[in-house]
Formats: structure tokens, sequence, C-alpha cells
């Protein structure tokens, strides 16, 4: 497959400290993937190295095919890092023309009051960028990150700092660019609950290392709610649940949880587990919401040298 963005051991220090480590990123066509972290996991820097602002130490990047300096894939991304590049001084619509003028656009004009009208601001409003709320610097970051029409956006963080309505908004332009126009959009956030409202794929990263890429139907399925099974050994009474009651979806955790993802009846399990004097410590139905995936996962990974999980 060809992705819109492919990373291959992407690493990047600072001074000899890790700020992102073999990072193995895939972003396909039509994808809004959301690039999940929580602060100083290594967000902004591997966006700014898919950006050409930061330099790999190592790995590489490839964007459509083809390497990241190549001039016709850096006029085909729209970039938002930070609300860096916004001259304040100057209006909304001055800052699109400046903008316009750096990518070479001729006739921006037309271009320049569509764009700032589909994120809400008024292409005749004066006010000077020093003065504007956050929400507006977001909105009018993503204008420009628009100019010249990508075929994808790079947005970091774009809805910090927003309200819940400013967060709508935003989701809802980013939707439509994506449903409407095709634009592949990938998108830094620390606020799992929004991103989850637009993002059909995610990647999750720690301490610099993507941790999991998933789809949002297979981040949904991990959400779903489980029957969980405690007891003293875990591995026998999976083994039993398998032969006795057809058992084949679950997971068994570190901490000896049999996670069961099928309809299987609570007092069944019950049972086979007592008749072979396996005890039942706990059981009962989880109910897993976005969040709770996402912090289990960051705790996960701490403990994964002790043990993992297991899949069946
Ligand atoms: N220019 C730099 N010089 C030194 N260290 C840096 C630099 N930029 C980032 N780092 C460090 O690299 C690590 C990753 O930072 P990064 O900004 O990429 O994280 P992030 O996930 O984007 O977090 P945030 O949401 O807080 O921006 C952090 O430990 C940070 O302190």
């Amino acid at each position: 497959m060809e992705y819109v963005i492919e990373t291959q051991n992407l690493c990047k220090s600072y001074r000899g400290k890790a700020a992102v480590s073999s990072l193995n990123m895939h972003v396909q066509k039509g994808d809004i993937y959301g690039f999940i972290g929580r602060n100083g996991a290594g967000k902004s820097t591997t966006l700014k190295m898919l950006c050409n602002l930061a330099h790999p130490t190592e790995g590489s990047i490839s964007l459509f095919g083809k390497s990241p300096d190549t001039p016709s894939v850096r006029r085909r991304m729209g970039v938002l890092i930070e609300t860096a590049g916004l001259e304040p001084s100057c209006s909304a619509h001055e800052n699109m023309v400046l903008k316009a003028l750096l990518m070479g656009i001729v006739d921006p004009e037309k271009q320049i009051c569509q764009l700032l009208r589909l994120v809400g601001l008024n292409p005749g409003d004066k006010k000077k960028a020093r003065h504007f709320s956050m929400g507006m610097k977001q909105r009018l970051g993503i204008a420009m990150a628009l100019l010249g029409g990508p075929d994808l956006l790079i947005l970091d963080e774009p809805i910090n700092g927003l309200d819940p309505e400013g967060m709508n908004e935003v989701r809802r332009i980013l939707m439509d660019l994506n449903r409407k126009k095709g634009i592949t959009i990938l998108i830094s956030s620390h606020i799992l609950g929004e991103l989850s409202k637009m993002a059909t794929r995610y990647g999750i990263i720690k301490d610099g290392c993507l941790i999991q890429e998933l789809s949002s139907e297979e981040l949904n399925d991990k959400c779903r709610d489980y029957l969980c099974v405690k007891t003293a050994d875990s591995k026998k009474a999976s083994v039993l649940l398998e032969q006795q009651l057809g058992l084949s979806r679950y997971e068994v955790h570190p901490n000896g949880e049999i996670r069961i993802y099928q309809k299987l009846d609570s007092s069944a399990v019950t049972s086979v587990l007592t008749s072979a004097d396996i005890s039942v410590q706990a059981i009962y139905t989880h109910h897993q919401d976005l969040e709770g995936y996402f912090l289990e996962l960051m705790e996960q990974n701490k403990s994964q040298e002790k043990g993992g999980i297991f899949y069946a």
C-alpha cells in the first residue's frame, strides 16, 4: 500500500536525549489520523520532522511516496504547527495575503475570502492578530494552512485552547474538508474525547515511541464492554473455558484478569471454574470508554516488561 505519510525508524534526539524513537507511522489517503499522546510525548517533534522544520537524527520519511523535500510534495501540504507564522501586527486578511505571496499564489483574493469565511472569520475585519483570542488564532492558522488547496493537512494541537463550541466548529470544518474535498488530515492532540469524534485512525505515542496504530473501528472494538474474571490461575481457567464454553475472544492481563469479549453467561463461567476447583475471586461486566482505554494503555506499557498482555 502507498501511504500519504510513512516513516521508517524515525528518531530525533536533542543533546543526546531521545524525543522520538524508531517511529513507524502510516497515514492512508483519506484518513483523519489522530496522533495522541500526553504532553512531552513527542508529537510536535514528529510533526516538525514531517514538515521539514526539524531534521531527523535517524530514519526516513516518505510523503506521497516521495522524499519530504520534493517541492511538488511540499505544495500538496498545508501545515499548522503552533501559531507560528502569524504576523501579530496584521489582520487575518493581511496575514493570508502575506502567506499567499510567500507561496507565489497569483490573484489570491477570492481564495482568501472563501477560506476566511470557511473558518468563521470576517475577511473585512481589521483587528490585528495580536488581539486575537486563541480560537481566532487557531481558525486563522487553519485558513492559512488551506491556502493553495493542499491534499494533506498537518495540524498540531488545533483544538488547544478552544472552548467546547470552538472545538465543535473546528471539528465540523475539518470533517467537511475530509469528506467533501478528500483532504487527508493528521491532527495531534492530547484531548482524546474530542479527537475520537472525528478520527478514522489513531497513532498513540508515549515517551517518543509509537506504541499503537489502530483504526477507529479497532479502537471502538477495544473499548467495548467485557466480562472480567479474576482467578488464582488464569492460564488454567482460560484453557478450561476454551474447552468447555468455546471461549475464543479474550485477553489475559498481567494482573491475572481474563477479559472476555464474547457473550458468555457469567454463571456458566463460574460453574465451570468452581467445578474444577478454581476459585473465582471476582466476575463482573466492565464498561470501557476511550479515555479509560488510553489511560490503561499508558499504564500497560509501563508493565510490559513485567509480562504484557496475552491475546487469544
Ligand atoms: N528544541 C528542543 N530542544 C530540546 N528538547 C526538546 C526540544 N523540542 C522538544 N524537546 C523535548 O522533546 C520531548 C518531546 O517534546 P514534544 O514537544 O515533541 O512533545 P509533545 O508531545 O508535542 O508535547 P506538547 O503537547 O507538550 O507539545 C520533550 O521532552 C521536550 O522537552
